[in-house]
């Protein structure tokens, strides 16, 4: 997960492979609680782990719940409809599908058993009404208190004295989640009589209606229904544990993808997202069809969708998005390739979710250079004409995020000068899908030259290597560490008996390397030798081999291979003299011999390594002197490196400078 301030995407191109999906959020949060209140063990499978699982999951805890992990299955033991704790202060963050739903339950117990329970959550959650459905749970004598402003949560429900002589009534206009909530506390009203739950005005957002009724059949609630005006839970239901129950992936969440193939995969390579298809429960596999009109082919299975371009432009669409309030937000970026301008109407609700999404999706397609209108309950947006280099608020609104990458493409537009994009806090769609950014890049392609590099040389222990790490990881890139390479074929040598002169022998050892990174360490084989590498005598030994140019030549387009979506630091000696010569920033990093023997000298010391200082300066002097003097690739500055003498400076001090020059380089 990308946890940096901002994410760059670079001009994107085309998408071809394979993308698994997470969990359905919708189903996630509905499934942990119908099995918090069941009696007995529910094992679920292929739950959602993001921000809103997790409050619900720790509210379940809270509450008593058994949570245990077995293998990659979630095991809820149920409170069988008795409360054991009757006190909790709940905090369910930003997650509508945990705050509704918990509040009837929890209003309806504390009622029937006692109890006293606070819930709340994140400032923007506090701006999301409630009123109705605790009027509706006052009207049926639970006790709730409003602890903030009248109408939205911090809530307090402390008892009261519920009773079903007459139908619940609850408006269905403002969020379906109201009825939601109602009809997953119903169960626990009906041991007398039955409870019937009236809908007052036009229930907005239905399919997720039916994915409450489809989850409740699965717990033993079989409810009966008026069409959308009336539903009734049978006297004497009680929730039932299916034992198992398997989580689909999230048809939300398909929609970036979907979309990304009706953009950018053709044919002959289409998009292939597994984990949602045909027969999904979730309302927002329908997106599918808002995306076939607008010129997507997509062929589908039961639990997998394929995707590539049809029409381009995109056909326009004037559609109402009633049904698909979630996926809708993708339809507006879409607008951003068809051949007219599309109109998204009846998304009213878009106001009342984790942003005001209706004005945050006009601001910020404005920013792109999009001409949009948009009015209370829709929106209209024209086919981008002209792109600005733009920085993406994204609201803490995960969707806002995942839908905005998709102008990445934009570069496919006639006529239309490709520029990055800047997501801001990209950390947002921790809420439903914390891997978006890494699925993204792992099917989107970008043109070689379009992925920035940042380049850090210079001489040994003059901290490029500490640089570059935290560089990268303040910018969300990959990290090369070419030395890395040079030292594991000195190894490797070594171990081998191959000869320091032996420049063939060499070159075929480094050429057949079997390396593997991973954050930190670094991998022969099976073997982990990232300590090894670290040996002097490993050093200086690939101080030897590296002058040989075919040893160079051997190791090039593994350091080529680095260069790889969102982006790249590079650290080593020719980085940005020979090795990518276009990087957007070249540094060469520098301090004084003493100061580099001193900090070296540190460094193993503090590792239990014995270690004479006078030694280590002659040594890293020799080296020097080595890496410089070698023909092929000497360790020089580029003439465009940025010179940088950190004798004087701290680590962070110099990360500091480094972002700087960076920032200076992007046109955000
Ligand atoms: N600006 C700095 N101030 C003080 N210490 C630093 C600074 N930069 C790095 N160091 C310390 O110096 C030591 C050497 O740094 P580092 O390993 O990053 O150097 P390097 O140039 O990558 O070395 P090599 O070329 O041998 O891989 C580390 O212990 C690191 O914490
Ligand atoms: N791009 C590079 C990186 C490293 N080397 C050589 C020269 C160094 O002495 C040796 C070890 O590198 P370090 O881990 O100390 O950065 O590898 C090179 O020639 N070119």
């Amino acid at each position: 997960m990308y946890t940096t301030a901002f994410l760059d995407l670079p001009p994107l191109r085309s998408a071809a492979g394979s993308v698994r999906l997470p969990g359905s959020k919708s189903i996630s949060n509905r499934v942990l609680l119908l099995a918090g209140l069941s009696a007995g063990r529910t094992r679920v499978h292929d739950l959602l782990d993001s921000d809103d699982t997790r409050v619900m999951i720790e509210a379940l805890r809270q509450l008593g719940c058994g949570i245990e992990h077995e293998g990659r299955a979630l095991v809820v033991t149920g409170l069988g409809g008795r409360l054991v704790t009757r006190q909790a202060q709940l905090f369910l963050g930003n997650a509508g599908t945990a705050m509704r739903p918990l509040v009837a339950a929890l209003a309806v117990l504390s009622g029937l058993q006692g109890g006293r329970f606070e819930l709340s959550g994140v400032p923007r959650m506090h701006e999301r009404p409630i009123g109705d459905l605790v009027d509706a749970l006052r009207g049926l004598g639970c006790q709730i208190d409003y602890l903030g402003q009248d109408g939205y949560p911090p809530l307090r429900l402390a008892g009261g004295t519920p009773r079903v002589d007459a139908p619940i009534r609850v408006r269905g206009d403002v969020s379906s989640q109201f009825l939601t909530a109602l009809l997953m506390a119903a169960p626990m009203l009906s041991s007398q009589s039955p409870v019937r739950i009236e809908v007052v005005g036009e229930l907005i957002s239905k399919p997720y209606i039916e994915i409450t009724l489809r989850l409740l059949e699965r717990f033993g609630i079989h409810v009966q229904r008026d069409g959308w005006q009336a539903f009734t839970v049978p006297a004497g239901s009680a929730y039932r544990s299916p034992g198992d129950i398997h989580v689909e992936a999230d048809a939300s969440s398909a929609s970036y993808f979907v979309a990304l193939g009706a953009i950018a995969s053709d044919a002959t390579a289409p998009l292939r997202i597994e984990g949602v298809g045909a027969d999904s429960i979730q309302g927002d596999i329908r997106f599918v069809d808002a995306a076939q009109a607008m010129g997507a082919v997509v062929r589908s299975g039961p639990n997998w969708l394929e995707v590539h371009r049809g029409a381009w432009p995109l056909r326009a669409l004037d559609l109402d998005c009633n049904h698909i309030p979630d996926a809708a937000m993708t339809l507006a970026v879409m607008a951003l390739y068809a051949d007219g301008p599309t109109t998204l109407r009846n998304i009213a609700s878009w106001r009342v979710k984790e942003t005001d999404r209706i004005a945050a999706m006009a601001t910020e397609l404005r920013k792109l250079g999009a001409e949009v209108v948009e009015g209370a309950d829709f929106i209209t947006v024209h086919p981008l004409r002209e792109v600005r280099a733009a920085a993406i608020h994204t609201y803490d609104d995960h969707r806002v995020a995942m839908c905005f990458s998709l102008a990445a493409f934009h570069g496919l537009v006639a006529g239309l000068e490709p520029q990055p994009l800047r997501i801001l806090d990209p950390r947002c769609v921790a809420k439903t899908f914390p891997d978006y950014f890494e699925t993204l890049f792992a099917v989107a392609r970008a043109a070689t030259a379009d992925i920035p590099v940042l380049t850090i040389d210079g001489p040994t222990a003059s901290g490029k290597g500490t640089l570059a790490a935290e560089v990268a990881r303040a910018l969300g890139y990959h990290l090369l560490d070419s030395g890395a390479l040079y030292r594991a074929t000195a190894l490797a040598a070594l171990e081998a008996g191959v000869d320091a002169d032996d420049e063939a022998g060499l070159a075929a050892l480094a050429a057949g390397l079997p390396l593997r990174f991973e954050p930190d360490h670094v991998w022969l084989a099976a073997r982990d030798v990232s300590d090894d590498l670290r040996r002097e005598d490993v050093g200086a030994m690939a101080s030897r081999i590296s002058a040989f140019p075919a040893v160079r030549e051997a190791l090039r387009q593994r350091q080529l291979d680095f260069r790889r979506l969102p982006g790249l630091v590079a650290d080593g000696r020719d980085m940005g003299t020979v090795i990518f010569p276009d990087a957007t920033l070249k540094v060469f990093l520098t301090a004084s011999a003493e100061t580099r023997a001193d900090r070296r000298h540190k460094q193993l010391i503090s590792k239990g390594i014995s270690a004479n200082l006078a030694t280590l300066l002659q040594d890293l002097q020799a080296r020097d002197a080595r890496d410089r003097s070698r023909s092929t690739a000497p360790l020089k500055p580029a003439e465009d490196a940025q010179l940088l003498d950190n004798s004087a400076l701290t680590i962070e001090a110099s990360v500091a400078q480094v972002l700087e020059w960076w920032a200076q380089r992007r046109p955000f």
